[in-house]
């Protein structure tokens, strides 16, 4: 896999910076927008960014003995009873204690005789972790031939995972990973030989199935990032199925997310039997550390300059924007690109190696803005994201809300415990609604942001 990542690393994203090449020799805001924000505005947004969003490493230590947080932890690492080579590539990651869905998951999927697992964790809580931890432990490297298989929604996904395995296992030189993604090529007639195949359902599914490249009977525990996503009509479940009933009876079936529907959670459990189910309360869902807010906006004219006052006034850190159709994001991104805002954009229709690019870039700090569609939306983690934009609430298809999309949305802010800020331009009445049943649902305040009044924007940067 090492080619690949090294291939995008290098890749320039010739056809995109062409576009929006005005967006990249300019500073980010031109004297002129400058002046679109009031003395106010501008020292209460970056004093929100300065004391609300840098959280030192004390406050997470503070998170973890509060057995609300889902930091909370009373065990260490070495009381997981990990191989001592895992452990070491643990610490190496700089991480001192376990997460609670860490603490609560691990001894369970290490347990013998091997027990399956449906777990819900908020966003950004560390279930990656979790699941590779427990399987580069049960791999066997004696044998040569995948053992496990690690399936994600997205391509983005899968790599960001795959270099979770790589990093952890970093003391257990003999376990090797596959990615199974599209680009990835195994030579016609010949064998896998790595351990873990991580990759996406529909290459998974043709390399056991139409070349039986590897052996189904042979995997040893079988991994659903994004579970509910992996299982739901709407998302892979045909292929996920067509997989899960390759596995030999006796596989150990982990699924994660941070969300799941109740129709999601009973069909997890029949294709994976007598499950232990770890589930959160819907008021824990969202989590504190990400404040939530919404502007009233007249159009999308008037979402735009609310975003520029916004985007203005944020001097660390950086945003990722969602839109909900690839059309309001072009539309989007070329007004910004025109007033000489960095912005980079993210859709469905980029080729792969155009969307890691971008991702790499936005990783780097080299474009403070992303501007995407749900494509997104899911488990990419980026620390240093401090404001979630929801330039278009999200909708299902009959236009009522789509909860589970806005809490993934919102999650790519507040990782691990850090702060963080969600804030939703809504228009119209419709807006309205499906914002007021966002707020009922996950029992959680979104306070209306009013830039024009002092007051309000004294009261967010305040506080804690
Ligand atoms: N025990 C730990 N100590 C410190 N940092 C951790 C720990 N576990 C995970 N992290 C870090 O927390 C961040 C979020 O973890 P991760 O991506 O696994 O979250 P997640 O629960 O899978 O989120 P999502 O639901 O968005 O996919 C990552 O940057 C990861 O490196």
């Amino acid at each position: 896999m090492e080619s690949i990542t090294k291939n995008f690393n290098d890749a320039h994203l010739d056809s995109i910076n062409s576009n929006y090449s005005t967006a990249e020799t300019q500073s980010h805001t031109s004297h002129e927008e400058d002046n679109e924000l009031s003395a106010s505005e501008k020292s209460l947004l970056q004093k929100i960014v300065r004391t609300g969003l840098i959280t030192s490493k004390h406050d997470i230590e503070v998170q973890r003995r509060d057995p609300k947080s889902p930091l909370y932890s009373i065990k260490s690492f070495e009381l997981l009873e990990l191989h001592p080579n895992l452990l070491k590539g643990v610490y190496e990651m700089g991480y001192n204690a376990p997460s609670k869905i860490q603490e609560t998951a691990l001894p369970l999927l290490l347990a013998n005789p091997p027990q399956n697992l449906i777990a819900q964790s908020q966003s950004g809580t560390g279930k990656t972790a979790a699941f590779v931890l427990a399987m580069l432990s049960r791999v066997d490297p004696e044998f040569q031939y995948p053992q496990v298989i690690c399936l994600s929604p997205t391509y983005e996904l899968t790599i960001q995972t795959g270099e979770v395995i790589a990093k952890m296992s970093i003391y257990c030189p003999n376990i090797k990973l596959r990615y199974a993604v599209r680009g990835e090529n195994v030579e016609k007639g010949s064998k896998i030989e790595e351990h873990i195949i991580v990759g996406t359902p529909g290459k998974v599914l043709d390399w056991a199935t139409k070349f039986k490249f590897f052996n189904p009977k042979n995997i040893k525990v079988f991994v659903l990032d994004e579970a509910d996503i992996m299982v739901d009509t709407q998302g892979h479940q045909d292929q996920s199925f067509r997989i899960r009933r390759l596995l030999p009876e006796t596989c150990q079936m982990m699924f994660f997310s941070a969300t799941y529907t109740e129709d999601v959670m009973r069909f997890a459990n029949a294709i994976a039997p007598e499950s232990v189910i770890i589930k959160l309360k819907r008021e824990e869902e969202t989590l504190d550390n990400i404040r939530q807010y919404y502007v009233n906006c007249n159009n999308k004219e008037d979402k735009y300059n609310a975003l520029v006052n916004i985007y203005g006034g944020v001097t660390i850190g950086q945003a990722m924007i969602f839109c909900q159709t690839k059309k309001m994001a072009l539309w989007l991104i070329n007004q910004m690109a025109e007033q000489g805002h960095a912005v980079a954009l993210l859709s469905g229709e980029l080729t792969i190696e155009q969307r890691i690019s971008v991702l790499d870039r936005f990783r780097e700090g080299k474009e403070k803005v992303l501007v995407t569609t749900n494509v997104l939306s899911r488990g990419i983690d980026i620390e240093q994201v401090t404001i979630v934009i929801n330039f278009d609430l999200p909708v299902t298809v009959t236009r009522g809300p789509d909860y589970d999309t806005y809490l993934h949305r919102i999650g790519r802010t507040g990782r691990f415990g850090k702060k963080g800020i969600a804030i939703n331009l809504v228009s119209g009445i419709l807006d309205h609604v499906v914002l007021k049943k966002i707020e009922e649902h996950f029992c959680k305040p979104i306070e209306c942001l009013n830039t024009d009044n002092a007051d309000d924007m004294e009261k967010l940067g305040a506080e804690d």
